[in-house]
Order: structure tokens, then sequence, then C-alpha cells
């Protein structure tokens, strides 16, 4: 595919062919010199378009969705249930889990359309399907810092079954965590399915405050 593409394109100097694992490579490092020299200051943020192994593509999701200064759009064939998983951040269903909050904190996800098993050679098991992500810019981010949000969001979904006011017991204790869910308009008993991102942004920042 490389020598390919190097073939093809090659002689255009804003083509960088790079051999590289991506879930070691520094993207930033690489990427931005080389845009910053080949690109003009009014050009929008390069694009990402991906056909990547599918047993990649969560750790792939998570390397490339918080880069919106880098990119734009990150472009992605997921396996179909995958990119239906991530498209579709419905709360109260067995399927919302950290990454949908993940995924809508940093970008707006569209599944794009299923492509068949058929058209892979070889022939996979799953179908294949091309799903979207419209990366937002750092001012777009709900107001939280990530990291400590990130914990709260892991620590509650730990105990999925289990209420917020018992998950989320080493931050805060039952009574101040009650507090804050009636204070964000929530029952008292929530478990984090029924929260959204909205949600869980206003709960942490009312945590924080504690
Ligand atoms: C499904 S094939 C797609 C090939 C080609 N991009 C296409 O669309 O026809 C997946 C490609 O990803 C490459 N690949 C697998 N793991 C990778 C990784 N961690 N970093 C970069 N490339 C990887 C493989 O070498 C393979 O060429």
């Amino acid at each position: 595919m490389a020598t390919l593409v190097k073939d093809r394109f090659g002689s255009t100097e804003r083509l960088k062919v790079i051999e590289e694992d991506i879930t070691k490579f520094h993207i930033r490092y690489h990427f931005i010199p080389f845009m910053k020299e080949k690109c003009h200051a009014t050009e929008k943020p390069a694009k990402v378009v991906s056909n990547l192994p599918f047993n990649v593509s969560t750790e792939v999701v998570k390397l490339l969705l918080p880069m919106g200064d880098v990119f734009s759009v990150v472009v992605l064939m997921l396996q179909d249930e995958t990119a239906v998983r991530l498209a579709d951040a419905s709360i109260q269903t067995p399927e919302y889990r950290p990454i949908n909050l993940f995924v809508n904190f940093y970008s707006e996800p569209e599944y794009k359309f299923r492509v068949d098993r058929e058209n892979f050679f070889p022939r996979p098991k799953v179908d294949g399907a091309v799903i979207s992500f419209k990366l937002k810019n750092s001012e777009e981010y709900p107001p939280v810092a990530p990291k400590t949000f990130f914990s709260m969001v892991n620590s509650a979904f730990n105990g999925k079954r289990k209420m917020l006011r018992k998950s989320l017991q080493h931050l805060c204790t039952s009574s101040e965590i009650e507090a804050a869910l009636h204070n964000i308009g929530l029952p008292v008993t929530a478990r984090p399915s029924d929260l959204t991102l909205d949600d869980f942004v206003r709960l942490h920042n009312h945590l924080v405050e504690v």
C-alpha cells in the first residue's frame, strides 16, 4: 500500500508517506510542522480517513478524537456493530458506556453507511461501516477538566447497575451525591445509564465544589 501510494503520488510535495504504528506514532510532533510548512494559514486542519483493522478501533478513536487542533474530521471504517454503538449515545440502553460520553465530549459522530462483508477480501466474519467524527475545538468541549471528569465517569460505570450515590462514594458522601443529583434535577436514585453527557458534566461540577 505504502509503495503504491508513493509511486502514484510521490511527485506532489504535499504528500509524506510514513510507515509507523499509529498507536505508537507521535502524531502532533510529525504532523504540525508538516502542516505549517505545506498549508496556508487560512486552510482548515487536516482530515483523517482510515481503514485500520477492527481490533485497534477503540484505541484509535481514543487517540484521534481529542485532536481537534490538528484534524477537522476523522472518517473510519469500523466493525458495523461498533459504529452503531459509537454513533448512538441513547441513555438507558445496555450499550451506553463511557466511550459514548468520550465520543460526544470530543466530537459529533455520524454513522454514514454499512459496508457488507462481501466487499472485503479476505472476507471477514462481520460487516463494516463508515462513521465520521466531526472534531470539536477545545473551546467547544464541555466546561470540565477531562482527566477528573472521565475518572468520575469510569467510576460511575464500574458499578453500572449501582446507584451513583454508592458508586461515587470514594469521591463524596452519599448525601452530598444525592444533593448534587437533586440540584441538577435528577432522582437521587439515578444510575450512570440515566445521565446524558450534559448531566454528567453538571454532576461533576457540583461534586468538585463540595
Ligand atoms: C484493512 S487493511 C486496509 C488497507 C488499506 N488501507 C485499504 O483500505 O485498502 C488494514 C491496514 O492497516 C495496517 N495496520 C494494521 N495495524 C496498524 C497500526 N497499528 N498502525 C498503522 N497501520 C496498521 C495494516 O498493515 C493494513 O495495511
